[in-house]
Order: structure tokens, then sequence, then C-alpha cells
């Protein structure tokens, strides 16, 4: 299982160290973990995903060349033609369309999106477009109709290790591929909690 971990601020050359598989830079700035600035570099085994909330096509083109991203996670109403758009001009590009959870979902959302991204991010549906820090009932996932790989997000932390193991036995993880974390580790908006981080990473290689 792959660790994402998200909304880099003070500490990512730390983050590096624990050798995650995505490093996510959230630019969208009414975020308390806004990033500006030049982004680090990091070893090519780690991807560096920049968080889109409705942004322009030319912004975020301009971050992928700017920042040099893999991945962009697109957390907001994003279309499906603008994915193509943005695979049109970086075809290397991943692309992650975010889809928030609340109760319930209805899957055929995901429809018009399936030949545009290349995952999906389930997150939790909240106050603000992400960084809420709750969990959402993940056996709605028992009802996922696809095969495109998706990241686990929202909320996950330190004490989401009992359910995050059953979870990852279940059918319904047939097709997570990353777990997504971000604001249950941290010790301020932005500064990420390094020993946290990497007991949770350890517990995940030793799951899969
Ligand atoms: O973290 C933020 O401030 C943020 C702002 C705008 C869009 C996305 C944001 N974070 C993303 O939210 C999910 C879940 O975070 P959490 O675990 O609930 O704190 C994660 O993917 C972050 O990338």
């Amino acid at each position: 299982m792959k660790l994402k971990v998200c909304g880099m601020k003070y500490n990512p050359t730390e983050v590096a160290e624990l050798q995650p598989d995505y490093m996510g830079f959230i630019f969208w700035e009414p975020s308390s973990r806004f990033f500006h600035g030049k982004t680090p570099d990091l070893p090519t085994t780690i991807k560096k995903v920049g968080v889109f909330v409705d942004a322009a096509i030319d912004e975020i083109a301009q971050k992928v060349e700017q920042h040099g991203l893999q991945s962009v996670q697109l957390h907001g109403a994003e279309s499906p033609e603008l994915c193509q758009s943005l695979k049109n001009r970086f075809p290397e590009l991943e692309i992650i369309k975010v889809f928030t959870i609340k109760d319930s979902f209805n899957f055929e959302l995901l429809t018009p999106y399936e030949t545009v991204c290349d995952y999906y991010l389930f997150d939790t549906k909240g106050k603000l477009p992400g960084g809420n820090g709750y969990t959402f009932d993940w056996s709605i996932l028992e009802d996922y109709p696809s095969t495109k790989p998706y990241f686990l997000s929202g909320g996950i932390g330190p004490d989401s290790t009992e359910e995050l193991k059953s979870f990852l036995h279940s059918p319904a993880s047939k097709y997570c591929q990353v777990i997504d974390v971000n604001s249950k580790f941290e010790i301020e908006p932005g500064l990420k909690n390094i020993e946290k981080l990497s007991e949770f990473k350890e517990l995940l290689t030793n799951n899969h």
C-alpha cells in the first residue's frame, strides 16, 4: 500500500526522508497549509503533487511547469473537460480527481471521469474543500463500481490504524492504492509529526 503525505509547508525535507510515495503541496490560498515559494527537489521515487481547488487551467499548467509536478489533485468541481485538457497538455501528468463523501455516495458521478483521470481520491465532505480531518464510512466503498485505482483520504490519523487494517483486508479496498494523510499527522497546520508518520508508514508496509 502506498502513502501520500499532504499539506507540506514547514518540514517537507524531513517528510521526504521517510520516503513516502507522494508528497502534496496545497496551492489553494485560503488554506492554512497554502504553499508559496519554491518547492524542494524530491528524490525521484517521490511524486510531487499539486493540490488545486477550482483553479483555472492556466494556473494549474503554470504550477506544473514551475514546480515540476508529477501529479495534480483536483479538489473542487473540476470538469472532465478540464482533466482532458490537462492530459493533452501534459501527457505524463497523473490526474487525481477528488470526490467527497458524506453519508452516501452516488457512484454514477464517476462515469464522466473514467477516461480522463488516472486516480480517484475519496475524501470526507466538510466545511472546507479538504483538510477537514474527518473520516467517512469506508464501507460505502464496498459498492465501488470501477477498476480505477483510488486514494483513500479524509481524517486518517494515528488512531485510525485498527480500522484501517480491517479495511485493507476487506474487499472494499480492492482498488485502493494509496492512503492519503494530512491534518491528523500535524503539530500545527503544515508542520508534520515525523515520528507519528514514521510509525504509520511502518504499519502500512507491514500490512501490504
Ligand atoms: O488541507 C487543506 O488545507 C486542503 C485545502 C484544500 C483542499 C484540500 C486540502 N487538503 C486535502 O484534504 C484531504 C484530507 O485531509 P485531512 O486528512 O482530512 O486533513 C487530503 O487529501 C489533503 O490533500
